[in-house]
């Protein structure tokens, strides 16, 4: 039987804390993503002070939640929000050291256009998008990046089929690496795997800086983030501390993520970050047998939340296998042909008509 989201929450609901409540009524779970028989998610911590008491926590909540029937693999993070007590290298970001926080937006040397892919919620297509949207790009010509700052769960390494740690030969300046025509950098290639990593704000600051400042990313037309999900540090960062073009909300027809779509336009107007448009993914479900199209997540919702919100549509791309098997296997479906290609090549030409890539 397929583990659900509920499962999840009614085992984290039995973590009481000291001072009252439990993990799911204090509002502390966010990020849940459960992915066949992984599952991810983050407990947010009011202070780093106390989310460097709450390990102990985070170990039992994930040992729990991995006794859960169909659980095979777990993965919990702990963020905290507030300002740190002394700012300290990320654990294991070890290349290159730490360089200080800037004050001013950045500008990242040789790149024309950042495009910042958010969503309100996890597992609605964010990282799956952005892969696609590069190769796509990549496809008609452009010089494309992609920086996987996703510190919850990084997947660009596996969706583009390349894991091994970038060279730094002068310990400073690191090498990017290079798969299906996109110049790739993912914050998962600088973690150990297997290792809890408490993320305070200055130290997502200084990794985020350092994957643009000190790669050696060459002239490119357009650099994607593709970012956690949520409204966390990660957005305030890239936003307030980088010139970037604008952001794209990736979200799912469903209620409750186009709730969490909401929050997050918000987010990047109140950041004065121009919101680009949106793009609705796994909108229908064409059955290959017959024909059939169902709407399993509701019909037309992103198209009526872009109008509300007055923002664009960018496109709309329907459940389809090939697309998973295709980012599981690391080659994404816009490197082929077929529909889904021709569907994220027009999102493609659309931003480079716009100018923006
Ligand atoms: N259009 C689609 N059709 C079928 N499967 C899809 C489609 N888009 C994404 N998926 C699959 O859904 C799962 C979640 O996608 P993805 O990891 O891109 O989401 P995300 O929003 O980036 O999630 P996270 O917040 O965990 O990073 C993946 O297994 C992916 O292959």
């Amino acid at each position: 039987m397929a583990v659900t989201e509920s499962q999840v929450l009614d085992v984290l609901g039995r973590f009481d804390l000291p001072d009252g409540g439990d993990l799911v009524s204090r509002d502390m779970v966010r990020a849940l993503v459960v992915d066949g028989d992984t599952v991810r998610f983050v407990i947010e911590a009011a202070s780093p002070q106390v989310a460097q008491q709450m390990e102990p926590l985070r170990k039992a909540a994930e040992n729990a939640v991995g006794r859960i029937e169909g659980v095979a693999r777990v993965s919990v993070a702990l963020t905290a929000h507030g300002p740190a007590a002394a700012p300290k290298e990320p654990p294991s970001l070890k290349i290159g050291g730490h360089p200080k926080p800037q004050q001013g937006p950045m500008k990242v040397a040789g790149v024309k256009s950042i495009i910042a892919i958010g969503s309100g919620k996890g597992g609605v297509g964010k990282s799956t998008v952005s892969s696609n949207l590069a190769v796509a790009l990549a496809k008609q010509g452009r010089r494309v990046g992609l920086l996987d700052a996703d510190i919850y769960g990084p997947s660009q390494p596996r969706m583009m089929g390349i894991n091994k740690r970038p060279a730094s030969p002068d310990g400073k300046t690191i090498i990017p690496l290079h798969s299906h025509g996109v110049t790739l950098m993912s914050i998962g290639f600088m973690l150990e795997e297997d290792k809890a990593v408490v993320w305070r704000g200055p130290m997502l600051m200084g990794a985020l800086q350092q994957m643009l400042g000190q790669v050696q990313w060459g002239e490119l037309d357009v650099l994607i983030v593709d970012l956690p999900p949520g409204t966390g540090d990660v957005q305030l960062t890239l936003c307030q501390k980088t010139e970037i073009s604008g952001a794209i909300v990736v979200s799912t027809p469903q209620d409750v993520a186009l709730i969490d779509a909401r929050k997050a336009i918000d987010m990047f107007g109140t950041l004065k970050t121009p919101v680009l448009g949106l793009i609705e993914n796994m909108s229908t479900y064409v059955c290959p047998n017959c024909g059939h199209e169902a709407h399993l997540f509701g019909h037309g919702g992103v198209a009526a939340e872009a109008d509300k919100m007055g923002v664009p549509l960018l496109g709309q791309l329907p459940i389809d296998l090939d697309t998973r098997l295709a980012g599981d296997g690391g080659k994404p479906i816009a490197a082929g042909d077929g529909a889904m290609a021709e569907a994220y090549g027009r999102i493609a030409e659309g931003l480079i008509k716009g100018g923006i890539a």
